[in-house]
């Protein structure tokens, strides 16, 4: 093996991280669930509050397919004084997972072998993986008891939380997310990876960094937002009604998604985070998913949006049949799955007093 050199990666992120983003490097190595070995890795994270003196008024929030360790942008009306996650009462911490492209290691950042951007060399990474990572970071910070909270892909990660670290969790909220990844799920996101890898520029994944293939990346987040959205939603909103671009309104909103995303995200982080998810089964190598679930004695809130189509509520449903300790909601929504975004005053007025009666701390 050569020399690894201990470089800050160059290259972080298409768009400007928040200025109080931090940088936590980790030189041990990190052996993937794909039998790679990742030999060092850099966290983007970003906390709010204060880490008591027993280290345990902590609370992590797991972000989704594209979100990053900026909470406060993308959850704002969950986070501040008052709020659900409220700074004057709670460490609130928020990591960007590996493979994203906000930060963190991933196909934008150096690959210390070489010296030049992973691309499409940066490994496979499981929904454990990204466990193992941030519990190296919280461990790190001596923080001894967490809170976390994580809608979908956050949410597939919190549940692996308390099974690899369970000395370490104190709660889960499980928000519009899954035990397993359904075969549906694995088809559509499948069917958005092939929309990139069928660009020309993308060339195996070793594009320029500046000219990646923003045809088959804003295809794939058209598709994806079909799912992410629902069928009562768009009548409503677009019915038949033609375009100012294209023939149907609705395909202008979709085009002006897919060109805002590619503005932001990149085409490889997509690639790895969505094989991510195909990876998650909490029954894997634990004898059923079933049997899984019984063990995870910590009190969960499991969220649903009752017009999820992506990980519809039957999935929620299946989560409190199985976790011993469970409280299930269901909340009523015409924005499907990224209602969890949108309808911040319902999840925030289930998640208040969920987050207050799992305090382990007095302050
Ligand atoms: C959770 C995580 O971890 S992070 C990732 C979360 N963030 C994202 O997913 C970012 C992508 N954004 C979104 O998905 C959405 O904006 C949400 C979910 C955040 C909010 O949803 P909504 O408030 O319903 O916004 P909506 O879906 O209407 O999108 C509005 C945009 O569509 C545009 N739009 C609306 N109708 C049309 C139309 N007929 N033709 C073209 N564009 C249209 C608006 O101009 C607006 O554009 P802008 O965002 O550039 O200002
Ligand atoms: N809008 C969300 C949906 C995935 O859960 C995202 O882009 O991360």
């Amino acid at each position: 093996m050569e020399a690894i050199a201990t470089t800050t990666p160059l290259i972080h992120s298409r768009v400007p991280l928040h200025q109080d983003t931090q940088l936590w490097h980790s030189h041990a190595p990190l052996a993937l669930d794909s039998g790679e070995l990742l030999p060092e890795y850099e966290l983007a994270w970003r906390c709010w509050g204060k880490l008591n003196s027993k280290r345990d008024n902590a609370v992590l929030v797991v972000h989704a397919l594209s979100g990053s360790a900026d909470l406060e942008a993308w959850w704002p009306e969950l986070l501040g004084a008052g709020k659900p996650l409220d700074p004057e009462h709670d460490f609130v911490i928020c990591i960007n997972l590996l493979g994203s492209c906000y930060g963190s290691s991933g196909p934008l950042t150096l690959n210390p072998y070489n010296h030049r951007p992973w691309r499409s060399a940066f490994p496979r990474i499981s929904v454990r993986d990204q466990v193992r990572t941030q519990s190296a970071l919280i461990e790190h910070l001596g923080i001894q008891q967490l809170r976390i909270i994580g809608p979908s892909l956050g949410g597939m990660i919190a549940l692996e939380w308390a099974l690899l670290k369970p000395e370490l969790v104190h709660s889960l909220t499980l928000i519009a997310t899954t035990a397993a990844h359904s075969a549906q799920a694995i088809a559509n996101s499948e069917c958005q990876r092939a929309a990139i890898r069928l660009d020309p520029s993308f060339n195996n994944g070793d594009y320029p960094i500046e000219q990646q293939p923003q045809h088959g990346l804003a295809l794939a987040r058209r598709l994806a937002f079909i799912g992410y959205r629902c069928s009562e939603e768009f009548s409503e909103r677009f019915g038949r009604v033609g375009g100012q671009q294209q023939s149907f309104s609705v395909l202008d909103y979709l085009s002006h998604q897919g060109e805002k995303f590619v503005r932001r995200f990149d085409a490889n982080s997509y690639i790895r985070l969505t094989e991510c998810m195909n990876s998650h089964d909490v029954g894997r190598g634990r004898g059923s998913t079933e049997a899984a679930l019984q063990t995870i004695s910590q009190p969960c809130l499991v969220l649903s949006l009752d017009s999820d189509q992506l990980y519809p509520p039957a999935e929620q449903q299946f989560l409190a049949e199985h976790l011993p300790n469970v409280q299930h909601r269901v909340i009523r929504s015409r924005y499907g799955h990224d209602g969890f975004l949108i309808e911040t005053e319902a999840v925030a007025a289930v998640l208040t007093p969920f987050l207050r009666s799992t305090e382990t701390h007095s302050t």
